[in-house]
């Protein structure tokens, strides 16, 4: 194991964004560290707002912060809002990581996206591809977004000693994703669709797209207990990918979703939907060799976040604009005892357990 740099022990930990997917994985995850957690909700402070910001780390003062927010969705949201999804995740991010340099915060961890790679870019995508080639066109401004905020945290290495560091997820899911089916990624989404499927009795779901894109997914507890590894034991200017290491295409990957929810019907594609990056695997040498890898395969992955959408998890998260009918919950196959202790703290020196 790599040497612990920087211990949580003791030390008032902010999370932004911890009501989001990431956010609160990170909070559970946290909680055996012995640390205080900081959290604020998004109605206390708009962190696009410069002045609420400062107010709150002022009076707070954190040592570290995991920087967790983000206006964040999937290919389509992306496609459709791209002057929110960049104005909305350049100003939050300058805003948190200024207020952290100047309250003196002792470290921050910044959270990406592997979508900061260039489109073809050569697989696996190694940390170097960065800036080296054009970017996928239906997520530029949340990439742009996302590499000026990894390129702050190192100006600010650079410039003022800061310990800023920065992690590269790849496409994550789990408990707390967003399954509104405009807005989501396509995990939840293909979760819900096939859920639907069964219960309704329908022949046939259909993705987006024509199902040839491979994607790298990772299930949120792994990133958040990387995330929290990289904390402690990572210093340095450059980013970290955090991924699984492997790919799926996005049809193999209906048929996985498919017999996990136990939905026996066809999988047919939408060819008016787009499919952006044709491939983005990400290198998994550099977490590797500091000392972490995955512990979550894909199946069960995929059967806990079916657990978690069973048990209601996304209605919090849908602002009326999903029906909230769980249809069939009593029809669940997998055995729950396992996955609902891996979401529980274990370990209780949390001063604000923030509530949902
Ligand atoms: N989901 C994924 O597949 C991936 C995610 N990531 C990164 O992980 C991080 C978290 O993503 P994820 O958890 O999925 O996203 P979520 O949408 O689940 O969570 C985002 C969080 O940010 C908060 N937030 C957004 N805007 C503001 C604002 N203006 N002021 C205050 N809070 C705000 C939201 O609060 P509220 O809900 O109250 O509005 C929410 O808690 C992001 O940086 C994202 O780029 C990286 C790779 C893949
Ligand atoms: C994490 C990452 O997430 C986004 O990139 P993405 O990986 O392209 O996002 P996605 O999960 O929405 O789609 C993955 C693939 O899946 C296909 N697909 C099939 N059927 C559905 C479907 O029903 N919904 C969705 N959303 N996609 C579907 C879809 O057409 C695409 O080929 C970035 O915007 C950016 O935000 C980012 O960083």
């Amino acid at each position: 194991m790599p040497e612990v740099i920087y211990s949580l022990a003791g030390k008032k930990v902010y999370v932004a964004g911890h009501r989001g997917m990431v956010g609160s994985a990170i909070v559970r995850r946290l909680a055996s560290e012995g640390c205080e957690i900081l959290t604020a909700l998004h109605a206390e402070v708009d962190l696009r707002r410069q002045d609420q910001v400062e107010a709150w780390m002022g009076k707070n003062r954190p040592d570290a912060v995991f920087l967790a927010a983000a206006k964040v969705g999937g290919i389509l949201a992306n496609h459709t809002y791209p002057a929110d999804f960049l104005y909305d995740n350049l100003i939050l991010e300058a805003n948190v990581i200024h207020a952290a340099y100047k309250v003196r915060v002792e470290k921050l961890m910044f959270l990406g996206s592997s979508c900061i790679y260039p489109k073809f870019a050569d697989q696996p995508i190694v940390e170097e591809a960065l800036l080296s080639g054009s970017l996928e066109p239906t997520n530029e401004s949340y990439a742009i977004a996302k590499i000026a905020g990894l390129k702050l945290c190192a100006a600010y290495r650079k410039q003022h000693g800061k310990d800023f560091i920065s992690a590269m997820p790849t496409n994550l899911y789990g408990p707390g994703d967003n399954f509104d089916l405009d807005s989501s990624h396509v995990m939840p989404a293909l979760i819900r669709k096939a859920h639907e499927a069964k219960v309704k009795g329908e022949k046939e779901i259909r993705i987006w797209g024509t199902g040839t894109p491979l994607r790298e997914f990772l299930h949120v507890d792994d990133c958040a207990d990387a995330c929290i590894h990289l904390m402690k034991t990572y210093s340095a200017e450059s980013h970290v990918n955090v991924g699984s290491g492997e790919d799926i295409s996005i049809l193999e990957l209906a048929g996985l979703v498919a017999e996990v929810v136990g939905f026996e019907g066809q999988i047919t594609r939408d060819l008016t939907k787009p499919d952006g990056t044709p491939r983005k695997l990400m290198s998994a040498d550099k977490l590797r060799a500091l000392g972490w890898s995955p512990k979550i395969g894909l199946k069960e992955g995929i059967a806990d976040a079916y657990h978690a959408f069973l048990d209601g998890h996304y209605l919090e998260r849908s602002n009326g604009t999903v029906s909230g009918d769980l249809m069939g919950q009593s029809d669940i196959s997998f055995e729950r005892a396992k996955t609902s202790a891996r979401h529980a703290p274990t370990h209780a020196t949390v001063a604000h357990h923030p509530s949902r």
